[in-house]
C-alpha cells in the first residue's frame, strides 16, 4: 500500500481521489482553503490538516503536490527533509536553476526522489535520450481553447514564442509541461502557446529532432472538469507514476 499525502485540494486532487486504484491510500490532504481540505479529507476518509505544519506531522509516505509554484518553493524542501518522496506537478518551480538545485539537494541529503510526472505529456520517456545522445530541436507548441486561460478570442492567436524558462514565468498555470519536456530533454525547449476558439481540447506538439531521428508527437487533452486550464491526463498519470513504485515490474524508460 502507498499511502500518499496531497498538497492542494483543487482539481486534480479530485480527479486523483476520484480514481486512486486500491494498491494507494490518501492519508492526509492540505490546502490553504481550509473548507476545500475538510471536504476532501471527507470523502476520502482521511486527515483534513488545517495548517502545514500538520500535514508536516501526519503519516504518509509519498507528498503529491498538485497545488502551485509558491507551494512547491514555500514546502518542497521542507517535504523531501522530511524523508518522503514529492511528486511536483508545478514544474514550472523547477524551471530556475537555484530552487531546482535547492530542491534536488534536499533530495539528496533525505535519499528521497523528487518525481516529475509526465502530466499532461506522452513521450517524456524517450525524450530522455537527450541526455545521451544529441538533439538539435525540441519544441512544444500548446495550443488551449481561450477560457482556459481566461481569455476570449475570436480567432487563433499566438501569446508567446520562446524559452520555456520565460513562457511559465509569463503563464505559470498553463506550461508546466513545457518545464517537464526540458528537464527530461535536458535541453531548454522551446514554447509556442496559442489560443484558439476552434479547439475544445488542451493540445500539445512535442516536436524532438536529433541523433535519434524526430518525432513528433499530438496530445488532444480533455480539459479537467473543475479547471479548463488542466487536462485530466495530468491527474492520470499521477496516479500511473504512484502505482509504479511499489511495481516489481516497470515499463517505460
Ligand atoms: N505538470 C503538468 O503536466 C500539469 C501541472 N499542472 C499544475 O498542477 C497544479 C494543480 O492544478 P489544479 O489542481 O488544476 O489547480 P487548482 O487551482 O484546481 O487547485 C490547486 C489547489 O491548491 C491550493 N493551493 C495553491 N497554493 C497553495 C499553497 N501554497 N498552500 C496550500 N494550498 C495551495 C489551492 O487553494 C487550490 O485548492 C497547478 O500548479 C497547475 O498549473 C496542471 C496541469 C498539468
Ligand atoms: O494540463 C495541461 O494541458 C498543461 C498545463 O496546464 C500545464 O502544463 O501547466
Amino acid at each position: 500500500m502507498i499511502t500518499v499525502g496531497l498538497l492542494g485540494c483543487g482539481n486534480i486532487a479530485g480527479l486523483i481521489a476520484a480514481h486512486r486504484p486500491g494498491n494507494i491510500r490518501i492519508a492526509a490532504v492540505y490546502d490553504r482553503h481550509v473548507e476545500r481540505a475538510d471536504d476532501l479529507a471527507g470523502r476520502l476518509g482521511a486527515l483534513a490538516c488545517h495548517d502545514f505544519n500538520e500535514f508536516m506531522a501526519a503519516d504518509y509516505r509519498v507528498a503529491v503536490e498538485a497545488a502551485s509554484i509558491g507551494a512547491v518553493v514555500d514546502h518542497g524542501e521542507a517535504l523531501l527533509d522530511s524523508g518522503r518522496d514529492l511528486v511536483c506537478l508545478s514544474v514550472g518551480a523547477l524551471a530556475d536553476t537555484a530552487p531546482r538545485e535547492r530542491l534536488v539537494a534536499a533530495a539528496r541529503r533525505a535519499g528521497r526522489v523528487l518525481r516529475v510526472p509526465s502530466g499532461a505529456l506522452f513521450g517524456l520517456d524517450n525524450a530522455k535520450v537527450g541526455r545521451i545522445s544529441r538533439l538539435t530541436r525540441v519544441l512544444l507548441r500548446t495550443t488551449k481553447p481561450p477560457r482556459a486561460l481566461g481569455l476570449e478570442a475570436g480567432a487563433r492567436q499566438l501569446l508567446f514564442r520562446g524559452a520555456a524558462g520565460e513562457c511559465i514565468r509569463r503563464y505559470p498555470k498553463n506550461v508546466n509541461v513545457a518545464v517537464a519536456l526540458s528537464l527530461a530533454t535536458g535541453r531548454e525547449a522551446e514554447v509556442e502557446l496559442w489560443v484558439d476558439p476552434a479547439v475544445e481540447r488542451n493540445t500539445h506538439e512535442v516536436v524532438l529532432e536529433g541523433e535519434f531521428g524526430a518525432v513528433v508527437i499530438t496530445v488532444h487533452n480533455l480539459p479537467s472538469p473543475d479547471n479548463p486550464a488542466t487536462s485530466r491526463l495530468a491527474a492520470l498519470s499521477v496516479l500511473a507514476l504512484l502505482s509504479d513504485l511499489d511495481n516489481p515490474l516497470v515499463v517505460g524508460t
